[in-house]
């Protein structure tokens, strides 16, 4: 149950916590953070801290999570909403795990995989009345560069492992950085990343499964995946000049505009601990703060836009102090809608920074209730006709 949230709220922050695991286990770890039953509140040493969903241990099964807290936004693609699902949580918590972007083997599905399915379903449904056009891209960003997950030089190629066998990426000499632009429109666009077109599931799902396997991972103590991964669906939708009706005799969902265009990013946070916590020096040290950049940023970024009195006196939103919060500038806040989960480890030993991320979320929480006023993303037909139609998806009649 929601708190002072209501169902409108654009910053949603759910925890997860994961249980014991095997290594845990082995070194008789005691599991140091309570739920308290039937409510979001999660306790931990003599703090207390209540947010809009606890999933895991005695919380809401986890299983829940996506309808819970994702659907929704899927949903408000379709209505022009941008949004961002971050994971965040220190090494080891569970973010990847939550997220899916690994796409390890195995019975669980995580979120951007439940997103994908989502998206497919609803278009299939409205495919008689609005044409679709699809785009994924896939960076990640290590050290305040941001590298190109799909890049097709790279996916195959450049593959290198490092001492722990990790796989890492090679940088293809020659080839420009990855930009940040902000259009007069205030959207951010990438410029020198690979976007792809993408008219499946199943081709969607294999861009995941290329990026994830062209993921750089860090090599510190704590062997952590040290980079921030942002998987970004772009969605953008033409009402048909002469709709067909739904042969079920349904009533059929009216798109107001249009022409629409949304984003959902689904991003993959690098581990939170502190740098010092890695025992590193040189050029791992210089990692980890810039990695902290980010996330301090990400930080401050959702504390100004929780701050509704400073905000109502347009107080400055530092979206440009780190890689991170510049890219999720048009899809943080303002009409965009958020949701922060926050993956903790129950383990005692990891108590210190367990007590790090839950106060950190909780930061996120206390972002107000602001009305949603408009669309970002609206454009005229014109426009829009002016763009290729060549990847659009193709339609065929609906069958029921
Ligand atoms: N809810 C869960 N239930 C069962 N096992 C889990 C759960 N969450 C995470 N795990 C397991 O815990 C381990 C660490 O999870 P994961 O790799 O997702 O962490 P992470 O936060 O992404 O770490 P990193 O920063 O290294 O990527 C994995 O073995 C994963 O299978």
């Amino acid at each position: 149950m929601t708190m002072e949230h209501g169902e409108d709220c654009c910053v949603k922050v759910a925890v997860h916590a994961r249980p014991l695991i095997g290594d845990e286990k082995l070194q008789g770890c005691k599991d140091c953070v309570t739920v308290v039953p039937g409510k979001p509140q999660v306790q931990i040493g003599t703090h207390s801290f209540t947010f809009d969903h606890v999933y895991g241990s005695s919380g809401t099964p986890s299983t829940a999570m996506f309808d819970e807290c994702v659907a929704p936004l899927v949903e408000g693609l379709f209505q022009g909403y941008n949004a961002t699902v971050l994971a965040y949580g220190q090494t080891g918590s569970g973010k990847t795990y939550t997220m899916g972007t690994a796409c390890k083997e195995g019975t669980h599905v995580g979120i951007i995989p439940r997103a994908m399915a989502a998206l497919f379903d609803k278009i299939e449904k409205l495919k008689n009345q609005v044409d679709f056009q699809l785009r994924v891209s896939f960076i990640e960003i290590l050290k305040e560069e941001v590298r190109d997950l799909l890049d097709p030089a790279t996916v195959t190629a450049g593959k290198v492992e490092n001492g722990n066998g990790h796989t890492g990426k090679l940088s293809v000499p020659g080839k420009p950085p990855v930009q940040i632009r902000e259009g007069s429109n205030g959207v951010i666009t990438l410029s020198g990343s690979t976007e792809v077109h993408v008219t499946t599931q199943k081709e969607m799902t294999t861009c995941l499964e290329q990026g994830s396997l062209s993921r750089a991972t860090g090599s510190t103590n704590m062997n952590n995946q040290s980079s921030h991964a942002i998987f970004t669906i772009t969605l953008e939708q033409m009402r048909k000049a002469d709709p067909i009706m739904a042969s079920d005799g349904m009533p059929i969902e009216e798109m107001n505009d249009d022409y629409l265009c949304a984003k959902l990013h689904l991003v993959d946070l690098a581990g939170s601990e502190r740098a010092k916590r890695t025992g590193s020096d040189g050029l791992r040290f210089k990692e980890g703060v810039h990695i902290n950049r980010g996330l301090l940023a990400l930080g401050n970024v959702i504390s100004a836009l929780g701050d509704e009195k400073k905000r109502k006196e347009g107080a400055h939103v530092p979206y440009r102090d780190s890689k991170l919060t510049r890219l999720l500038q048009d899809s943080l806040g303002g009409n965009s809608k958020t949701v922060m989960i926050a993956c903790i480890s129950p383990a005692d030993i990891n108590a210190e920074e367990t007590l790090n991320t839950l106060k950190y979320a909780n930061r996120a929480r206390n972002i107000q209730n602001k009305p949603i006023v408009s669309l970002s993303s609206l454009a005229s037909l014109e426009t829009y006709q002016t763009c290729t139609y060549t990847f659009f998806i193709k339609l065929i009649s609906f069958s029921p």
